[in-house]
Order: C-alpha cells, then structure tokens, then sequence
C-alpha cells in the first residue's frame, strides 16, 4: 500500500454524503482483500499493515455520489475485539469471517455479542474465501443462520476471484445507511412539525408542478 491511505477524488466536505463503514474480523479472513477489491478492483494477495488502515473514495451508489470512508481494521489476535469508539464513528459494519477458519467465525458472532443492545446499525455478514471449499470449516447454513440472528444481510465472496459482489455487499450496506438516515429525518420532521404536517403537504402542493419531484 502507499504511505498515504487516504484516496479518492475530494470536494468541498458539505457537498457529498458521507458513509462511514468499518470492517471487523479477525486476523487474516481477507478484510484488506475486500476493501481494496472494492476500492479499486483489484486483488493483491499479500497486504503487510500492522495498524488499521482509513480509506477515502468517492462511489457512485444509484446515481448519487457518496464519499465512503472504510476503516479496515487490523486485531492483533482473536481475542482483540473492536472498540466502542469504532462503533461510534461508524454508520455501517461488515463483518467478515472465512469459511476455512471456525475461529473466525466464533470471532464475529463474539464482535455482535459485545455490540448488542448498546449500538445499531446496518451490519453485512460476509463469509469470505469461498474458493477454498476443499478447507471449508463452516457451511452455507451457519452463515445464514448468524444471519438471521443478526438480523442481517449474508453473502459468501472470494476476494480472490470475485469483484461485482463484493462491490454489492459494501453498496447495499450503504443504501441501508442512507435509509435509515432518511426514516430518522422524516421522523424528527414529523415530531418537530407534530400536527402542522398537513398545512405543509398543502403548501407544497400550492407550487408549480416543476418545482416539486415527480411521484
Ligand atoms: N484463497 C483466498 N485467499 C484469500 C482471499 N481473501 C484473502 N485471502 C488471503 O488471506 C490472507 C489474509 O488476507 P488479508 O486481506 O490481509 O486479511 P485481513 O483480514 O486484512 O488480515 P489482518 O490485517 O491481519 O487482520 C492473504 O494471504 C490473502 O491473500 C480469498 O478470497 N481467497
């Protein structure tokens, strides 16, 4: 990797949203392998950081630019869970174990266990190494299962072969982010309005028709 990690093409802060997502799993499931993947397209087999890595780059998701900031983080060992402040900086996790390594998988299931009841957010479980069936320690199912249990979204990938669908892990994870974004501004609109929601729809409708957005 080059010295400087911070990438992507930079504007004025206000004018592009912002979608912070942070990547946990324990040592060596490919969680540098997935981000660049998705960064840039590419696979480079051997990544020698010691420290978490913070990415910057622009995506186009559903025609809107968005600035994803991707922190790849980097525990020392599999007993080194992430800390509150990462849960607190992000929007979004992904959560990566492979399936050539039962540890790893135990690791994630402990990453949500610590993070339950204190922080939601829209989390992607990904079960990644997926080329390596023939050392293959935890099934299809079991994904799904911790899954449904995490109430999230399941997607086996080999960084190593893939690049659409790893691409879509991070952009569906986005679009949960700036939905629930969109829920939770509606919502304190309707608070904060209360009853005067109506007078403000039969505002709106006063406008000429070009100003406001087709249904
Ligand atoms: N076969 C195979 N190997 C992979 C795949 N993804 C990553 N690897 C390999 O797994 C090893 C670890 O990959 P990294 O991306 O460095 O894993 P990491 O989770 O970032 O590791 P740490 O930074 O130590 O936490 C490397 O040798 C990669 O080449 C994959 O999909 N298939």
């Amino acid at each position: 990797m080059s010295s400087n990690p911070i990438r992507g093409i930079r504007r004025k802060k206000s004018s592009l949203t912002e979608v912070k997502i942070a990547v946990l799993g324990a040592p060596g499931v490919g969680k540098s392998a997935l981000t660049v993947r998705f960064l840039t397209k590419r696979y480079i087999g051997e990544y020698d950081h010691q420290a978490e890595t913070r990415y910057k780059h622009e995506v186009m998701v559903d025609s809107e630019p968005i600035l994803f900031e991707i922190l790849d983080t980097c525990p020392k060992n599999d007993e080194e869970l992430p800390l509150n402040d990462v849960y607190n900086w992000a929007d979004a996790l992904v959560l990566v174990f492979a399936i050539t390594d039962r540890r790893s998988f135990n690791y994630v299931r402990r990453v949500k266990q610590t993070m339950l009841d204190t922080f939601e957010m829209p989390v992607a479980l990904v079960a990644n190494k997926a080329d390596m069936v023939h050392l293959r320690q935890v099934s299809t199912e079991e994904g799904e299962i911790l899954a449904k249990d995490f109430e999230c979204c399941f997607t086996e990938v080999a960084a190593a072969e893939q690049v659409g669908q790893i691409a879509e892990v991070f952009l569906e994870v986005c679009r949960e982010v700036l939905s629930v974004r969109r829920k939770n501004k509606q919502s304190l609109l309707d608070r904060m309005l209360g009853g005067k929601t109506a007078v403000v729809k039969a505002y709106a409708r006063g406008k000429s028709d070009s100003a406001l957005p087709k249904d």
